[in-house]
């Protein structure tokens, strides 16, 4: 059967989803495929909102284990991961009655469950269906890329795919990578009871964030107990009596890790296998789908959004480029994609959180940056919450904010005053000058960039300046 559409859209993640339900209620003819049988994609079924609900779960047993530091003394009794991961599946299934396929059936998108792929560069075939259209997103996710490790497949491993299936806890853990998603999942383990080992290839943890806050973090993870070790390759696994081995080298030193599950946390590799791509001239490089500011793949009609193209592999910049497709293909406006102000979160404790450049970035662009520092220590609500760690460090140019990374309670919320300085170009005086209610976390904005003040205001000029207007103004 060969129907024709204004817009094909594969892929029923958040790219997809956002994309077809704006496409379908302003009257575009559109059809959207998916293979998994369910929409919501990564995001919902195995990425944030799984991690999330997991990682408050640990928070729970944490305070339980830190109560009596707080005066309470709580006993905290078993921990059961089966019930966890039935309150992870309880909020997975709330939110996915919002992306229930009759809801965007009933916005008059045509929702098929099957596997796409491109028979020409207009035409989709999903199931025994041939979708010709005028425009096609590909919004097709990620998966998680595994390293070729002797012995690994054979030993077995976890991934965020399978992860918040499991219902008994491990005692032992050993997480490759110390990304986001490694170390999200580290520290839950750990704070639920494992003992928890990170083996990251890199120098240090989070290779693209600040070193200064980075540094810190891995600091307040081996405090929660994660064995953190950086530089460190795992050569080979190897499975004895149920038991997996990691045979891993630093430099010169070699070490054995024992643990009882693997979980494979190295990164992730964009889905674009299956797709025939090449049957639509789409290019392909290093494994993603490259795109121009307007979304647009090589092939002008189709276009890209999500994981698959590689570039800030976060929810909330696959939605703002849903937003540019729509843009481009609903209001035929050639809207760009800008990425000066996006920020992202690492959903550790502390949370780091980071927008726009770092100091080294924006050194090395050539910018003579100021740069504005103030510790949790020394905010009067980080010590009454008891989470005084971390910092906040603004990358000041001409008095405006080129990047900013938090390390802190609730550092993820804190950052978006910020994002909105950055976004309206507010320069950081406006900061200083507004008022922040006592006490609160986000005083520590304000207190920052007055310290980029406090030389100037009691310099000895000023002082001049003071005693002149005290003697001269009556
Ligand atoms: C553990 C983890 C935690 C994360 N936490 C966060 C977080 O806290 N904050 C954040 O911003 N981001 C987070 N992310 C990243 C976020 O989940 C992704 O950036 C986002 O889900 C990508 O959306 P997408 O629409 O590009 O792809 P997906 O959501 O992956 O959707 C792609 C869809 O396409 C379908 N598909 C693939 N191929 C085909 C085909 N040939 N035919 C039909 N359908 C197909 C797939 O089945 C899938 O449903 C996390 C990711 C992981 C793994
Ligand atoms: N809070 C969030 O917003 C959030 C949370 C989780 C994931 N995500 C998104 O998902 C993406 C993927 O996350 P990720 O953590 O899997 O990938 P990542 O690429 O960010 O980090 C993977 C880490 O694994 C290391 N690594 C690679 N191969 C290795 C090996 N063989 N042994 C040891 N270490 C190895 C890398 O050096 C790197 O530090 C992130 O970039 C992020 O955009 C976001």
């Amino acid at each position: 059967m060969t129907e024709t559409f204004d817009l094909v859209v594969i892929g029923g993640g958040v790219g997809g989803l956002v994309t077809a339900s704006v496409a379908g209620q302003l009257g575009l003819r559109v059809a959207l495929v998916e293979k998994s049988g369910k929409l919501g994609g990564d995001c919902l079924h195995t990425g944030c909102v799984p991690s999330k609900t997991l990682i408050r779960s640990a928070e729970i047993a944490w305070a339980a284990r830190e109560s009596g530091r707080f005066g309470v003394a709580a006993e905290l009794g078993r921990v059961d991961l089966a019930a966890v991961m039935d309150r992870v599946r309880e909020v997975i299934d709330t939110i996915q009655v919002h992306d229930d396929p009759e809801r965007f059936r009933s916005y008059g998108v045509d929702v098929i469950f099957a596997h796409a792929r491109f028979a020409d560069a207009q035409t989709v075939v999903a199931g025994d269906r041939r979708l010709i259209g005028r425009r096609i997103l590909i919004a097709t996710g990620s998966r998680p890329a595994v390293p070729l490790v002797p012995g690994l497949a054979e030993a077995g491993y976890w991934t965020n795919e399978t992860v918040f299936d499991q219902r008994e806890l491990p005692d032992r853990l050993a997480v490759m990578g110390g990304g986001p998603i490694g170390l999200e999942l580290a520290q839950a383990f750990a704070r639920l009871g494992s003992q928890v080992t990170v083996l990251e290839m890199a120098e240090r943890i989070l290779p693209r964030e600040d070193p200064e806050l980075t540094a810190e973090l891995e600091r307040q993870l081996r405090a929660d107990g994660v064995d953190v070790r950086t530089a460190t390759a795992v050569e080979a696994v190897e499975t004895r009596d149920g038991m997996r081995r990691l045979h891993c080298r630093s430099g010169d030193e070699v070490a054995t890790i024992e643990a009882d599950h693997i979980l494979v946390a190295a990164g992730r590799a964009p889905k674009v296998d299956g797709l025939d791509l090449e049957r639509a001239g789409v290019t392909v490089e290093e494994g993603r789908i490259p795109v121009d500011a307007r979304m647009r793949t090589s092939v002008r009609h189709i276009h890209a959004c999500g994981d698959v193209c590689g570039t800030y592999p976060f929810t909330h910049v696959v939605e703002y480029q849903a937003g540019v497709v729509i843009a481009n293909v609903v209001f035929r406006l050639p809207k760009k994609a800008d990425y000066r102000v996006i920020p992202w979160v690492t959903y550790t404790a502390p949370e780091l959180a980071h927008v726009g450049l770092t100091e080294a970035a924006a050194r090395e662009q050539g910018y003579a940056v100021q740069i504005a520092r103030f510790r949790f220590g020394d905010v009067d609500r980080a010590l009454a919450e008891g989470s005084t760690a971390g910092l906040l460090k603004m990358v000041i140019y001409r008095g405006r904010i080129l990047g900013a990374s938090i390390l802190g309670p609730h550092a993820g919320e804190l950052i978006h005053e910020l994002v909105l300085a950055m976004q309206a170009r507010i320069k950081v005086k406006h900061l200083s000058g507004a008022v922040h209610a006592y006490p609160t976390l986000a005083q520590i904005h304000r207190r920052a960039v007055n310290t980029l003040y406090a030389d100037r205001l009691y310099s000895p000029m000023t002082r001049r300046v003071v005693g002149w207007i005290q003697r001269l103004v009556p």
